[in-house]
């Protein structure tokens, strides 16, 4: 799964072009894990400089909060990481087209959007790696899928792998499949947490204080995933071993069956997927009517 990649980013220049809570979770990533040094990555938001300079205090970036400074990143830096909202980058894309220059890498971290929509907004096949991380970047324990345009250098692949690796793991898949991972880990975070908060609010009702039901569910779902690692078995196999043959967990699992629960889920991640596809679509056709303007 992961392909190998150098330890460093070296002098290499990073502008966040978005400074949200994913940009949050791949800077603090690659600058906790000593990737590059802070003053190599600029951040730029829409309008909140009160944020800018927060992660300016929290990691030493380069906060560009003037219109001046913004343009001037976007110009220099060697790598432009696209980390605005779906809806605001088709805009974000058209401001940025006059600024580029052909070599420069950008990456895009945005559900939906796809390589040909961005080359389609820049003007030309500027090389594009198109993501879709997920927020366990943050401590380095990402899952990451990946696809790359035509345009994109032997050099520029390395250059995102190494990013990407650095902040947890990297999967290279095509592009068409990148909706999936959208569906399976870049969402994925959220169902996790869903199910802890339904396991921690089913153990306060049974008497738990919250404090304890939060610290054994935490342990739990850290310890299933650890197991399914380590072992290298199936989670299937794994779930068979706590579930004896008619007794308390076989019995929580035909109740969970009695709500569908892994139809639920199924129809969770299909609809995920479909959503991925509506937004690339209606940034596509934002694209056009920008283009027939
Ligand atoms: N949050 C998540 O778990 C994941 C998010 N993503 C993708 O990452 C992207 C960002 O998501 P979040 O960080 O959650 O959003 P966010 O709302 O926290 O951050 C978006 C940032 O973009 C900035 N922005 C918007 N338009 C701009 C412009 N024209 N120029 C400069 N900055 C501009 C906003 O000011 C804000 O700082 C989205 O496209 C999302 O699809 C991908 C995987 C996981
Ligand atoms: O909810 C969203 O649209 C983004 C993309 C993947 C995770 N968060």
């Amino acid at each position: 799964m992961n392909e190998s990649s150098p330890s460093s980013l070296g002098g290499i220049t990073l502008c966040f072009y978005g400074a949200g809570s994913m940009a949050e979770a791949i800077l603090r990533g690659l600058i906790d894990a000593k990737l590059t040094n802070p003053s190599n990555v600029t951040v730029m938001n829409r309008q909140n400089a009160e944020r800018l300079l927060q992660l300016q205090r929290q990691y030493g970036v380069i906060p560009a909060a003037t219109d001046a400074s913004k343009e001037d990143a976007l110009r220099t830096s060697d790598v432009i990481i696209l980390g605005m909202k779906p809806k605001d980058s088709a805009n974000a894309l058209i401001s940025l087209k006059p600024l580029l220059r052909p070599d420069q890498l950008v990456v895009s971290l945005i559900a939906g959007l796809t390589i040909d929509t961005i080359q389609q907004l820049l003007g030309r096949p500027q090389p594009v790696v198109r993501t879709m991380p997920n927020t366990s970047s943050t401590i380095g324990l990402g899952a990451t899928g990946i696809c790359f345009s035509d345009a994109v250098t032997p050099e520029h692949r390395e250059l995102a792998l190494t990013m990407f690796n650095a902040v947890g793991l990297v999967a290279v898949v095509d592009e068409p499949l990148i909706a999936a991972v959208n569906g399976v880990s870049g969402s994925g975070p959220a169902y996790v947490y869903y199910l802890m908060e339904a396991m921690i609010d089913a153990g306060v009702k049974l008497g738990l204080t919250r404090e304890a039901a939060l610290q054994l569910t935490v342990q739990t779902v850290k310890g299933a995933a650890e197991m399914v690692q380590s072992t290298g078995e199936n989670p299937g196999d794994l779930r068979r071993k706590v579930t004896s043959p008619n007794g308390t967990t076989e019995a929580a699992i035909l109740t969970l069956d009695r709500f569908s629960f892994q139809e639920g889920m199924n129809q969770a991640i299909v609809r995920c997927v479909e959503r991925a596809n509506e937004m690339g679509e209606a940034i596509r056709d934002e694209a056009i009517k920008a283009q027939q303007a």
